[in-house]
């Protein structure tokens, strides 16, 4: 039997991108004028397979794992810190929790394993495989069974999300450690050195960034033979990075338009497209991030980023702050006055 992953998602409807077009040439401005505005319109009509698209009910799910590979030191902070914020998440203090009540937004966070205990009886659901993923300089990251485990837990909180009526998925992350193994699964994506795509990360200081490439060449070289991108993220990945991938695909299945944060979440996008090509015309790009590696990412994906604004965070803080802006397109879109009905001359 076919694996869920493989199914191809659908097409983005070709009808409806051409209505929308043509809608937006009699809106009252000179065709163009509203730049990306216009195009970011037509493609969510395409996508949204609706004339006039909307995004008022956006889902942010946060996946938070812990990584093996921290055993090497490769992160200015402590392991712990990723079931600190899981609470912080909940309780409201985080960035993305500041920026998903802002948008209104369907908030859930999803612990996939940490080493340190997340509040008992807190919102966040516990969805355990581990306590943390394997070492990837000397060990697969998950078995099969984890990476199968962490795959339908990726794609349940689509489900759940399709459940809500949701318009529009937003993905972030929180797992220290994880820009290590993120920039070791596109190292080997992209047949690129670690040294041209490995960044601080949370902010490793540059004195120590030598040793978090060597860190990730001898991942790599562990895991010489892994070349499929299944296998990669299976043995160079991680419990949140595997449920990202399987949310992207969930999302091209069930016709949901995506918001792909920062670096962490851009790895996972690209792994989902090399997994399953019919994924990437549901991705939108929202920022650029500093992470250095985001640039080689944005490439393989050909995505253009909404915001540049010097972000790093991940949590899916930069996607959110992008919905914003597609709203207003969606806005513009679907509330300007044709030429017709407002009498202006056309020329
Ligand atoms: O997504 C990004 O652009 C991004 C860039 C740098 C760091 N992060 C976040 O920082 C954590 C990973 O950093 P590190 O140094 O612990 O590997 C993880 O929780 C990510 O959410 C995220
Ligand atoms: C405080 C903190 C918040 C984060 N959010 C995402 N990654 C993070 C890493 C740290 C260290």
């Amino acid at each position: 039997m076919q694996e869920w992953f493989l199914r191809p998602g659908q097409a983005p409807s070709e009808k409806h991108r051409a209505k929308a077009q043509a809608w937006q040439r009699q809106l009252t401005k000179p065709d163009g004028s509203l730049g990306r505005l216009e195009s970011l319109a037509v493609e969510l009509a395409a996508l949204q397979q609706r004339k006039h698209p909307e995004l008022k009910k956006v889902n942010i799910c946060v996946f938070a794992s812990d990584h093996g590979v921290c055993a090497e030191l490769v992160s200015a902070f402590p392991q712990v810190v990723t079931a600190q914020m899981v609470n912080n998440f909940i309780n409201g203090g985080a960035a993305i929790s500041v920026l998903a009540k802002a948008l209104k937004a369907e908030f859930e966070v999803v612990s996939l394993g940490t080493v340190a205990p997340v509040h008992e009886m807190s919102a966040v659901r516990d969805e355990t495989i581990a306590r943390q993923s394997g070492n990837i300089t000397c060990a697969d990251a998950m078995t099969d069974g984890e990476l199968a485990q962490a795959m339908d837990i990726g794609r349940e909180a689509v489900a759940r999300a399709v459940e809500t009526g949701c318009e529009l998925f937003v993905a972030g992350e929180m797992g220290i450690g994880n820009s290590t193994v993120a920039t070791a699964m596109l190292a080997r994506l992209l047949d690129q050195p670690a040294a041209s795509l490995a960044g601080p990360g949370t902010g490793l200081p540059l004195n120590r960034m030598a040793h978090k490439i060597a860190v990730i060449e001898r991942a790599l070289a562990h895991h010489r033979h892994v070349k499929a991108p299944l296998d990669v993220l299976r043995c160079l990945g991680g419990f949140d990075i595997a449920a990202l991938v399987a949310s992207y695909i969930a999302c091209a299945q069930a016709k949901l338009p995506v918001l792909v944060d920062g670096y962490i979440c851009g790895v996972a996008a690209l792994t989902a497209v090399c997994i399953n090509p019919s994924v990437r015309p549901w991705l939108l790009a929202s920022h650029r991030s500093t992470e250095p590696g985001h640039g080689a990412v944005l490439q393989a994906l050909k995505a253009e980023p909404l915001l540049d604004l010097g972000m790093r965070l991940g949590e899916g803080s930069g996607a959110a702050l992008a919905v914003p802006l597609l709203r207003m397109a969606c806005d513009l879109h679907n509330n300007m006055a044709t030429f017709n009905e407002a009498g202006v001359s056309e020329h």
